[in-house]
């Protein structure tokens, strides 16, 4: 049985489209990533798995619970990270846990949740005086009580610096270890490309993509990008080079040509563009990371309206 079935979900506010038509499986076991720009539509997603909002169209559903019939279900089986989240500045770490375990008549150990999030050390200190990635992995500790089977972290990176980061992927891949199913929401690539065994990209509320890390890598490219100074450079240069053979993609970036290859070699391209469309006064190769990918599939360039992907 598959930890999140998502079919034809559309999520309308008025006149703005949310999601649209969206279809997702997340198989029981995984770690998915769940990505998209800020706006794309990932936290009405994550809402309407909660069924905290309703979708205006399709089907959720979670741990082969109808969201929107037993969202009660769903949430008791469900540990959330909410992207907003507050700690009580004078509580200490242990009371936060005494009372989560309350609200949920649970009968978890606080000590052995917090020894799961790393915070064991500050258990008797007031939660005041932690550190932001403390603070968050002591909600995801209280995320944890009832021993959940889907844990739901919405950004749980942004704001963290690299060694929080850090702290919070091995923490997922254990509690994954321990048989729960992560769904871990995102804008930016990197974080993702550590821990989830699948991601899938959202754009403008639409599925763009959905694959393994390497899978996307190789459905697009060979790993490089190629930088290209142009005498001139407009949409009609642009459409031209992405008609060459072996062009994967081409863009406009900072004024340069951005053209990905795919199975040709990247100076047979350079050639065809230099011969074919428009004499070629320099160029550079770039390795593409995970992030040009991401931002690749997010940011159409025959789409003048937008500008990339804010960090
Ligand atoms: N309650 C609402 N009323 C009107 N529009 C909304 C509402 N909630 C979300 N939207 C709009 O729906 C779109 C998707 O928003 P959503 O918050 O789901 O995106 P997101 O991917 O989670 O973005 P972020 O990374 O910034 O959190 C946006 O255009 C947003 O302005």
């Amino acid at each position: 049985m598959a930890a999140i079935e998502i079919d034809g979900l559309t999520k309308r506010f008025g006149d703005v489209v949310a999601v649209d038509d969206l279809d997702l499986t997340v198989e029981d076991g995984e770690i998915f990533g769940f990505l998209g720009p800020n706006g794309a539509g990932k936290s009405t997603t994550i809402d309407t798995l909660l069924d905290f909002i309703r979708p205006t169209d399709g089907t959720v559903t979670v741990l082969g619970h109808d969201a929107q019939r037993d969202g009660e279900a769903v949430r008791r089986r469900t540990g959330v990270l909410p992207d907003a989240y507050h700690v009580y500045d004078r509580l200490t770490g242990r009371q936060h846990l005494e009372f989560a375990i309350e609200m949920k008549d649970a009968d978890d150990d606080p000590d052995d949740l917090l020894e799961r999030v790393h915070v064991a050390d500050a258990a008797d200190r007031k939660a005041g005086g932690y550190s932001k990635g403390m603070a968050q992995r002591l909600v995801l500790a209280m995320a944890l009580v009832g021993d959940p089977d889907l844990l739901i972290l919405d950004e749980p990176s942004t704001g963290l610096d690299p060694n929080g980061a850090r702290e919070m992927r091995e923490i997922i891949r254990e509690e994954n270890a321990r048989g729960t199913t992560v769904f871990f929401s995102s804008h930016i690539m990197e974080q993702v490309e550590a821990v989830c065994d699948r991601v899938a990209i959202i754009d403008d509320g639409r599925l763009v993509a959905v694959d393994t890390i390497d899978g996307l890598r190789g459905a697009t490219e060979s790993g490089e990008t190629l930088y290209v100074y142009t005498q001139t450079l407009d949409d009609t240069v642009v459409s031209a080079v992405a008609a060459l053979e072996g062009v994967g993609t081409a863009g406009i970036d900072d004024d340069r040509l951005r053209v990905t290859v795919d199975g040709v070699s990247k100076f047979a391209v350079l050639h065809a563009i230099d011969a074919d469309v428009v004499p070629v006064q320099d160029f550079s190769v770039v390795e593409s990371s995970l992030e040009d990918l991401f931002v690749r599939y997010t940011n159409d360039p025959t789409d003048g309206e937008k500008e990339g992907v804010e960090p």
